[in-house]
């Protein structure tokens, strides 16, 4: 069944492509932050998919309308969808975008799709069950990896291309030895989720759609995101705002990085 909705979206992840291909107009949101046309065209064919697949669960895209708390205090689970993330990268064509599909119950993201249509992969989580990817039709189950000797081997970061830059090298400059990889999108968090990176700190605005479908696939390989200053999870529909607090990805707690977070937070 889940194999399904998979395919839903890799459906919408063509309609993307096709605008991905063309020159494409660039708006600007009210929020300054730019949209194409493939944001609108994926924001309508998910919607459409997850209204077939599941009748009467309510949809937050960040292409819908602002939707009162009021309203969505009373969720018990929705569908939480971001149709591109990443449409900074999709603008500059480096293929670094994804779609991204939740199902948040009680606040907790417990599954997760995102898909990377360029880079013909697609991360899936389900929290207590697995969490594989697919990439050019071949399946893996993916997993954290296991925080290195620093000494014998480097911690791999992986941060914005976009924002934040600041903050995340005063986070870096109070590691042990590491290297740091650029990356655009909710990719960083699959990234973690696999293993081919350790910690992606985020130091900067984002909100819950950015999230949550890439939280449930860390989750389910092993890992966490963490809010930066209390070390807690993540939780989404807790509060009239959708933006997330400053937060962290792992595959594990250390010490050493929990010290080197706490010195770059804001007041340390
Ligand atoms: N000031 C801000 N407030 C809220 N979210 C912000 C923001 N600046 C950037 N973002 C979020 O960061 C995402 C891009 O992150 P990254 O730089 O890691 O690729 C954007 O996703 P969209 O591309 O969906 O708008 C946007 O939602
Ligand atoms: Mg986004």
């Amino acid at each position: 069944m889940r194999a399904r909705l998979v395919e839903g979206v890799h459906t919408a992840g063509r309609d993307v492509l096709a605008i991905y291909a063309q020159d494409f107009a660039v708006e600007t949101k009210d929020d300054k932050s730019p949209l194409t046309e493939a944001d609108m065209a994926s924001h309508h064919a998910l919607v459409a998919l997850l209204e077939r697949w599941a009748p009467g669960v309510p949809v937050l895209s960040e292409e819908s309308g602002e939707i009162p708390f009021e309203t969505r205090q009373g969720w018990e689970r929705y569908w939480l969808i971001d149709p591109l993330d990443g449409t900074k990268e999709f603008i500059k064509k480096n293929g670094e975008f994804t779609l991204n599909v939740a199902l948040v119950e009680q606040g907790v993201p417990v599954f997760g799709i995102v898909h990377a249509p360029v880079l013909r992969t697609t991360w899936v989580g389900l929290v207590g069950g697995e969490a594989f990817k697919v990439k050019s039709g071949i399946y893996s189950q993916v997993r954290v990896r296991e925080l290195p000797d620093p000494a014998a081997a480097p911690w791999k970061v992986v941060g914005s291309r976009s924002h934040g830059a600041a903050e995340f090298e005063a986070f870096c400059a109070e590691l042990p030895n590491h290297e740091c990889v650029s990356m655009g999108s909710s990719i960083k968090l699959c990234l973690v989720a696999e293993g081919a990176a350790d910690l992606y700190p985020r130091l900067a605005p984002t909100c819950e759609w950015d999230t949550a479908a890439a939280q449930a696939v860390v989750t389910a390989a092993g890992g966490e995101v963490l809010d930066a200053n209390t070390l807690k999870p993540l939780r989404c529909n807790q509060q009239d705002s959708v933006l997330n607090p400053w937060f962290i990805v792992c595959g594990q707690r250390d010490e050493r990085w929990e010290r080197a977070l706490r010195a770059s937070l804001p007041g340390s």
